[in-house]
């Protein structure tokens, strides 16, 4: 990322929205969002390969146990107005083959997969595809649930509304599979 262009564009930025970039609270607001910008789109100079391959130590451990984190609380940006995406709830399972990776891990993927400028929908399958290349398992389940504030604070409005989202693949594709999954995820 380069952090002198964000510095620069936002000092435009803010004269181009008719502020005065040089009155005493704005002065070190480019230097603080170029900050924020690096924190909130972390995940941009990584692939999903990468952030497998970061996160990815597996335990040998032989079982046909579902794992599922639940309740996972990340924050990202959606691509159209970079707007954020807010009381995100993620869930995630998988079926192991041979192997699990640390649950902290689980945390950790789905927020650099968030921390992109993302859709719902990209963020499900960026998630479960990191997921499989971690496990070697092709059996993933990614549930979403957020709230857009590019439609609850401007545009429509639509202040109270949340979008769900579910990401499956292979054995996850089965009804009886989403069932145990949400059961477990409730
Ligand atoms: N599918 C999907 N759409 C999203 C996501 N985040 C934002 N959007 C939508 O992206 C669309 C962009 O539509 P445009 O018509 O190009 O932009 P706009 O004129 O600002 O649209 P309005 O929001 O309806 O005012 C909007 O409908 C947003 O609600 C997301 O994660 N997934
Ligand atoms: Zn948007």
């Amino acid at each position: 990322m380069d952090t002198k262009k964000i510095e620069s564009l936002v000092y435009q930025l803010l004269e181009a929205i008719g502020e005065d970039p040089n009155r005493e609270g704005l002065l070190e607001t480019p230097k603080r969002v170029a900050h924020m910008m690096h924190e909130m789109y972390a995940g941009i100079q990584y692939s999903n390969a990468d952030i497998a391959k970061m996160h990815g130590k597996t335990f040998p451990v032989d079982t046909n146990q579902m794992v599922v984190v639940k309740d996972i609380t990340c924050f990202s940006n959606c691509e159209h107005h970079m707007a954020l995406m807010y009381n995100m709830n993620i869930s995630i399972g998988y079926m192991p083959k041979g192997g699990v990776i640390g649950l902290s891990k689980i945390p950790r993927i789905a927020e650099l997969c968030c921390k992109r400028l993302q859709l719902q929908e990209k963020i499900g399958e960026d998630i479960a595809e990191v997921i499989s290349l971690a496990t070697g398992s092709d059996d993933v389940i990614v549930h979403i649930t957020a709230c857009h504030s590019c439609m609850s604070a401007r545009g429509v409005k639509s202040t109270d509304s949340k979008t769900t989202t579910l990401t499956t693949k292979g054995i996850f594709n089965e009804d009886a599979m989403i069932q145990r999954f949400m059961m477990l995820k409730a």
